[in-house]
């Protein structure tokens, strides 16, 4: 499945009522890769994050294909998330305890028992195919770079749409960074995945079909349905 993105009149607040982010009118196209970029404390991850459905306060409209995230309520918005929404944040948030594999499954734990074993073995693919080590190995004892495709294939075992990365490639070294981008650039555009991401890396964002600014909470670059 593929969902194009449109976003119209958007506002994120804060739970106290402070305005985080607005966006007049922005279009992704199914299989786009995007990048967002700006300052630091611009909204770059709230936006991102509200396009993931985690944003629970927002009016005017974000939807991908037919579903609109804000007239949602929290379980609907978690259970799109769910079934179509990979995550791929800069602080990896693995399971030290766990194998490469027991983190790109974890999403088993939630899914019904049908989608267990496509989950286990997209995850088993990834992994072989961005050279995780594989194992029993915990993740305790990998590379910066090794534990940065293990939350790729986490992201990606449920097969979703749409991926959305937050500065993937902030805490790896410049060779391991550019062979990240590769791969996660390779994955989404083999698979015709949307893919946006949060960075300051210009290898990064060169490579990305668009970038967008982001600047004092507002998003800069306003590009119509084609
Ligand atoms: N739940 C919240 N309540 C109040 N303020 C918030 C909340 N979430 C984010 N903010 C504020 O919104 C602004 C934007 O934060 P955000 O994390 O989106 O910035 P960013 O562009 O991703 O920055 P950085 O590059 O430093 O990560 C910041 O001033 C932040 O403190």
């Amino acid at each position: 499945m593929t969902l194009s993105l449109h976003v119209e009149d958007l506002s994120i607040t804060a739970p106290g009522g402070r305005v985080l982010l607005t966006a007049g009118r922005f279009f992704a196209a199914p299989g786009e890769t995007v990048g967002l970029r700006g300052p630091s404390g611009a909204g770059k991850s709230t936006f991102l994050y509200a396009l993931a459905g985690l944003q629970p306060h927002m009016s005017g409209r974000l939807s991908w294909g037919e579903t609109d995230l804000v007239r949602l309520n929290d379980g609907a918005r978690a259970g799109f998330r769910r079934q179509h929404v990979g995550l791929v944040f800069q602080d990896f948030l693995l399971f030290e305890e766990l194998s490469a594999l027991g983190n790109a499954t974890l999403a088993t734990a939630f899914a019904p028992p049908a989608a267990r074993r496509s989950i286990r073995e997209t995850a088993a693919e990834v992994l072989s195919r961005l050279k995780v080590p594989s194992g029993r190995r915990t993740v305790d004892s990998f590379s910066g770079g090794e534990r940065q495709r293990t939350a790729i294939a986490r992201a990606l075992a449920h097969r979703p749409s749409i991926i959305l990365a937050d500065e993937p490639t902030a805490s790896l070294d410049r060779d391991t960074a550019d062979l990240l981008i590769t791969d996660l650039i390779g994955l989404a555009r083999t698979e015709k995945k949307t893919l946006i991401a949060v960075s300051h890396d210009r290898h990064l964002l060169d490579c990305m079909d668009r970038v967008i600014d982001i600047a004092d909470g507002r998003l800069k670059t306003e590009v119509s349905p084609a």
